[in-house]
Formats: structure tokens, sequence, C-alpha cells
């Protein structure tokens, strides 16, 4: 069952822009425009997937556009074929806004042709100036390097930007109008519980569905779920899903009828989270048609503690297994779900999961080990990545077993991978270096399987996380690193005097000795909150853009310069990039609404 939200995925519309001065000009360049714009089309159609698999569709106008009729005949094209991306193309001279494609809510660029026969790049800064006064900003795109004529190759610098403009436009536009499902609300007072629709609705234009925990309960005893997928993804869990540890004391351990009970409700609980977000055909036909509808929920949290948590199993096996690229139905996509309804760190893992395709990570930043304490408490120095000190990325539930780190990439090194690229082993391998502990009675009286895992090896991850200001509004941190293992002496020591029926994952951002990013410490002291998305691969670039797509200002990273792609308009702010960001995103303000 693929994690189909209504409406069709949105596709990148090409906007081949002309010389409109007929007899000689403009015929003269309608190939070289329009090979160009095939070019782009190619290219984006062959490098980029949705989160789903499918390929990105590429619209072509139906001729070069020389004035605004035929801009608005590319609109209206545009507009039945649901285009969600606009990327403007040409070599030549154009009528800046007369040819400019003027939807606010459509991320856009264009690509200026550095080429000499015809003036591309004077195009290229006159649109771009028009989009600047007309308050609809744009990326500009200019390849380093002269070409000649006709030449339709897309130099490595140009193919760079169109793929992080293209991958962050489809991001917001997969976004619009999908549903953030909360199910329960404030956990424990974390301020990220709280949701706040205003901040989904005009920055994200996702809207917030609130159910109350309660309604698991009804599905649950009135059997509003796929009994068959029950039964089946029961004895996958049974097959698949090994008991560890029980660390509870004598007096709060449950007897075998009370663990099998607790496997059938978290199964069930999994089951009926999934279909109240994205609905389930098979509970329509049972008579449930509301309830089979879902929610279309692109993104879900649930609070779990305390109060469902007191009281029931908690959802640490739902959490992980959504988050999952598998479960008893075989290799999928993974859903986005947060644990404690923490809304603003499943943004950040949404973001992730729509930048790179793979499974997300929720940790709490747990805690910041300095080599002095690792010498102190286990009698061994940290080694490579680790020697100037570890950051202890760890909570129960909702974080994918994708990161046990048991997938490899081409070159045999461990990684996180669409599910597309996953194979049966790799999967397989992931679920086996799992254990399932009993839930902490302490913390969860209503027991449960927390997921236990390390992520076994040394992967680039990117950390993220979004957090509302009081009077600013939403600001975004990056912080680029590696996951690296520990030798187990000193992984058993650290995790079993944090929580050993957790999945860790040891990471160690990259520093430069200034500010936020001084040194590991700095990273963990500036961390805006609790949680942390961590994402495979750096992709903190790509998150830099879709973030000024969003303007959701970045607070912190440590992402190179030269990779920041903002649009055009933000130099006009000032040059220092991090000060320009504020005020251009102050200026814009959200793009659903007013603050
Ligand atoms: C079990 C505990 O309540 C944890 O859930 C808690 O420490 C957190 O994860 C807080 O973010
Ligand atoms: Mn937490």
């Amino acid at each position: 069952m693929a994690n189909r939200l209504i409406g069709d995925l949105p596709k990148v519309g090409i906007r081949p822009v002309i010389d409109g001065r007929e007899r000689g000009v403009r015929e003269s360049l309608e190939k070289q425009v329009m090979d160009l714009a095939q070019a782009a089309a190619a290219f984006i159609s062959e490098q980029l997937k949705f989160p789903s698999g499918e390929t990105v569709e590429c619209v072509i106008a139906d001729t070069c556009i020389g004035g605004v009729a035929e801009a608005a005949l590319c609109a209206e094209k545009f507009r039945k074929e649901g285009v969600g991306v606009s990327l403007t193309v040409t070599p030549c001279w154009c009528y800046g806004t007369e040819v400019m494609d003027t939807d606010p809510l459509l991320p856009k660029a264009v690509w200026g042709f550095n080429g000499t026969e015809r003036p591309g790049a004077v195009y290229l800064a006159a649109a771009l100036a028009g989009y600047t006064q007309k308050g609809l900003p744009t990326f500009g795109i200019y390849g380093r390097d002269v070409q000649d004529a006709g030449d339709t190759t897309i130099p490595e610098d140009v193919k760079e930007k169109l793929l992080r403009f293209v991958k962050s436009g489809l991001a917001v536009a997969q976004m619009k109008g999908k549903s953030y499902l909360s199910i329960g609300y404030s956990s424990m007072g974390i301020a990220g519980s709280m949701v706040d629709s205003g901040f989904f609705q005009k920055y994200l234009g996702i809207r917030t569905e609130f159910v109350e925990s309660v309604e698991i309960l009804r599905r649950i005893d009135e059997g509003i779920y796929d009994a068959e997928e029950y039964q089946k993804a029961l004895a996958w869990t049974k097959e698949n899903c090994k008991e560890g540890i029980d660390v509870n004391k004598p007096e709060d351990k449950v007897d075998a009828a009370r663990k099998e009970e607790e496997w059938e409700t978290v199964v069930k609980m999994t089951l009926i989270c999934r279909d109240m977000m994205i609905g389930n055909e098979k509970v329509v036909a049972k008579g449930y048609r509301e309830e089979g509808l879902g929610r279309n929920a692109i993104l879900g949290g649930f609070q779990g503690q305390r109060q469902w948590t007191d009281y029931k199993p908690n959802a640490d096996f739902t959490e992980a297994i959504l988050n999952s690229s598998f479960d008893w139905n075989g290799i999928r996509q993974a859903f986005v779900f947060a644990t404690e309804n923490d809304s603003l760190n499943g943004v950040s893992m949404l973001f992730g999961h729509l930048l790179s395709n793979t499974s997300q990570i929720f940790s709490d930043v747990r805690t910041y080990w300095s080599p002095e304490a690792v010498k102190r408490v286990c009698g061994k120095e940290l080694s490579g990545l680790a020697e100037g000190g570890i950051i202890h990325l760890i909570n129960s539930g909702s974080t994918t077993l994708d990161a046990t780190a048991q997938q490899r990439d081409e070159e045999g090194n461990p990684a996180m991978k669409p599910f597309w690229e996953i194979t049966e082993e790799e999967a397989q391998k992931c679920l086996d270096n799992t254990l399932w502990p009993q839930a902490e009675r302490g913390y969860f009286r209503g027991g449960g399987y927390s997921s236990q895992f390390k992520t076994a090896g040394q992967m680039p991850v990117t950390m993220s996380r979004v957090n509302l200001v009081d009077g600013l509004g939403p600001v975004l941190q990056i912080a680029e690193g590696w996951t690296v293992e520990l030798p187990d002496d000193i992984h058993k020591i650290l995790d079993e005097r944090t929580n050993p029926t957790w999945p860790t994952t040891w990471f160690v951002p990259r520093v430069n000795g200034a500010g936020a990013f001084k040194d590991v410490y700095s990273v963990m002291a500036n961390w805006g909150a609790n949680h942390g998305a961590i994402s495979y691969g750096h992709i903190g670039a790509d998150l830099i853009t879709l973030a000024s797509m969003l303007r959701i200002p970045v607070n912190m990273h440590n992402v190179d310069e030269d990779k920041v792609f903002r649009p055009s308009a933000w130099v006009s702010f000032g040059e220092n990039k991090e000060g320009a960001d504020f005020r251009a995103c102050e200026s814009y303000g959200p793009l659903y609404g007013k603050k």
C-alpha cells in the first residue's frame, strides 16, 4: 500500500523564453531556445524522483514565450497540468516583465545561458531585477563558463543549482494542501507538541488535523482496521521483531499473556495510525467510510506521553515501523511520524524526507560526551572522527530502523537509501539488528516495546530543527556531520548508563572553530530544542534553499558559503548572508498568509 496522498504529484514547468522580434531574430532562435528547454526537462526527469519512487515529470510550454500572450498561454497550460515549480530558460535577450511568470505561489528560477552570441545573461539580470522589483523572489542560474551557441550540454555548476532548486521547489509543492495529523496534543509540556496551526498554514500550506488518542482505542475496540492485514502484520512482527532485554524491576515485569496482548495492541495501533494518516480502502469496504478516508496527512505525530502511555502500550513500535522503509507489506516509502507529537521536529523530518527521499531519524539531543568524560567513565580515548567529543542521539520510538546502517551504497559504505534501492537482504538485516525490549514501566506504565539498536557505521548525516521564536516566527538550524560507530567497550558503557532500551546514534557535527560550530559542545549548547531530525547525507544546502522558498530564516548552519543558494533578491538585503536571510524572510513574510 503506497502512502498515497490525495492529488497528483506536482510537475516542473519549463518556460522557454525568446526575443519576440519576428521576421528574423525570433525565427533564428526558436530551435536553440526550445532545445535548451528540452535539455533541462530531460535532465530533471532523469535525475529526480519523488519519495514515492515516481519520476518527476516536466511540462514544456507549447511555444517559446516572446510576450505576455504566450506567457499567459503557458500559465494556463501549467495550471491545467498541475505544475508546482517553474523554470524559465533562455540563451537570448527577452522582454523581462512581458514574459515573466507572475504566479506568486510558484517557486521560480531563471537559467540564463552563458553565451556571447545573444544577451542571455543580460536578460537574466533584467528578469531578476523585475522579479525583485515586483516582490516575486526568483532564483538565478548562470553557468561560470561561456558556452557556444547551440550547445545544449548542461554544465556541472548549472546542474547542481537546477537540482537544488527543483528538489526544494517540489518539496514546497508537495506540502501544499496536505495535513499534519496530531494524535493527542501536548506531550509532557514539550512546546513543539503544542501544534501551531498558524505556522503550518501560513508557512507550509499544511492544514492541522487534531484527533484525540481515544480514537485509537475506539478503532481497536470496534475492530475498525483491516483484520486480514492485522493477522499478516502480527505474524510478521513475531517473526521479525524479537523481544530484547526486560529491564523492569521484578515487581513490574509482566507475564507472557500480557506481553502477547501488548504486541497485539501495538500492531493494531500501527495499522490504525497509518489509516488515520492516509486512509484505507479495506476499512471503507468494512463499512467505515469516514474512518477509511483518512486525513490526507503527509506527516503525523503521536502525543503518547503521558496519558496514553500511563494507560496503554506506548507507540514506540508504531513510530519506528512507520518511519522505516519496510513493514509486513515489504519495502515501501517511509512515513513521517513524530513521537511526543513534536510537530516542529516532524516538519524537520518531512523536509529531510522530501529532499533526500530517505527515511528519517527522530532523536533527543541527549548528551554531549567530552573526550575527558569518556576517558573518566570508560578509561578509553575517543579516536578518529569522535576524538573531539560526541553527541548521543537517542529517543524512545520514532527512529527509522534504516538507521541501523545495514544498507550499503554503491561503494559498499553504510547508507540509508531511498526505499527502491534497498534490497530484501538489507531490510532484513535492519530488522535483525534491532531488538524490542519491553518498555520501561517507570516511564511507560502501559508497557509496549521500544526499538533498540545502535547505528553501526559511519554515515554522512544532517541534523536539523525548525524552532518557533516569539516575535520573529520560525527559524531553521542545520548541522551537517557524521554518525560514528564507537568501539563496543565504549558504546556499551555509555549506552547502558543512559538507556539500554532505545535506539542510539552517535553523532559528530562538522565543526569549524567558530561560533555555534566552534566545537562539538557548542553545537549541542546552541541546539534550539530537545529534539533533532536527522537525515542521511549532507543535505544542508538543499535545506537552506528550501527554507528560503518558505521564508524561514536559517539561524545556524555549517554549510560552505559557496553552496548557499537563495533567490537573487536576498543579495539586495545585504552582503552578510545570514543577516540578509533574516531581513528578506521578514520582508517577504510567509508564502500563504500574513505573519
Ligand atoms: C521516556 C521519556 O519521557 C522520554 O520520552 C523523554 O525523556 C523525552 O524523550 C523528552 O523529549
Ligand atoms: Mn524526546
